[in-house]
């Protein structure tokens, strides 16, 4: 779990990231606070041996806390109001934000060869018995081989994503990964990652190799063209 405040996902040096005012400080305190409390729920629900009726019990307060949530909700082609996208901060990010019920989440942190990130997976990720599910793997490995390229100054999108799964990876227990760009070929970039636990930092669990496209102007703004802007400024998009 996180703690509120600082912990959700970033990219870079915070002190790039746009100065918060103090209520999107607060607002983003806010968003972690209800991302903790949802992933106690989510692992609590997926460990849980409570009878029937405790369970629709809960069931129904889960039903009302959604009246106050969702209230105000954005569609599809609007940011959250709380990111910075170019910035890097996505707090509903599936793998690494704060605000994330589906997030374990996985935190990430930029070091002198490459990125490494560390997280614990519950039970509410299991795929085969007391071992994490190889999609689950596969989502964990997929965003730092991202966060890897973004941080070498080539981001793109996944157009490949290699997985061997040496070992299972083991539910309740500390991880630790690892990725870096090994082969940068004009728009073509090629990184490598790994899954181990923390106990034993050596043993590759599970090992990926992913190909990213960074994007043409026109690609962006035929995927994007409602979010992002694309100009000389915007690093996700390739002028060549
Ligand atoms: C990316 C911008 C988003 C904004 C980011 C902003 C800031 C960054 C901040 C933070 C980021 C931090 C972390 C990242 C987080 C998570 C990472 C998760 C990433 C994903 O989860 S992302 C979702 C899944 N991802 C997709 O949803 C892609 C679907 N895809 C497409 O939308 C197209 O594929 C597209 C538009 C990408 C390319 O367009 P296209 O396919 O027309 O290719 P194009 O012509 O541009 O080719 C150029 C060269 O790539 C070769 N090439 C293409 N595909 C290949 C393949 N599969 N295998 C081998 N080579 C391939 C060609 O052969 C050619 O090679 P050559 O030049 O040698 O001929």
């Amino acid at each position: 779990m996180t703690d509120s405040g600082r912990s959700y996902h970033t990219i870079g040096d915070p002190a790039e990231v746009e100065a918060e005012t103090e209520s999107l400080r607060d607002r983003r305190a806010a968003i972690t606070e209800l991302g903790d409390a949802l992933r106690t729920l989510v692992e609590q629900a997926a460990a849980t041996e409570a009878p029937a009726d405790e369970l629709r019990r809960a069931a129904a307060l889960v039903r009302e806390a959604t009246i106050p949530v969702g209230k105000q909700q954005r569609e599809r082609g609007q940011m959250p109001t709380a990111d910075d996208l170019l910035g890097g901060v996505r707090m509903y990010n599936p793998v690494c934000g704060s605000g994330s019920a589906l997030a374990p989440p996985l935190l990430i942190e930029l070091g002198a060869g490459g990125v490494t990130g560390s997280c614990t997976l519950g039970l509410a990720y299991e795929g085969p018995p007391m071992y994490a599910h190889g999609g689950v793997s596969a989502l964990l490995l997929d965003q730092i081989l991202g966060y890897a390229t973004s941080a070498s100054g080539h981001p793109g999108m996944t157009v490949r994503l290699d997985t061997e799964y040496r070992a299972p990876v083991p539910l309740q227990t500390e991880l630790r990964l690892s990725a870096e760009v090994v082969n940068v070929d004009g728009r073509k970039v090629t990184a490598r990652a790994t899954i181990a636990t923390a106990a034993e930092p050596d043993r590759e669990l599970v090992v990926a190799t992913g190909l990213f496209i960074a994007l043409r102007a026109d690609q962006a703004i035929r995927l994007f063209g409602t979010v992002l802007h694309p100009d000389a400024s915007n690093p996700a998009v390739a002028h060549d």
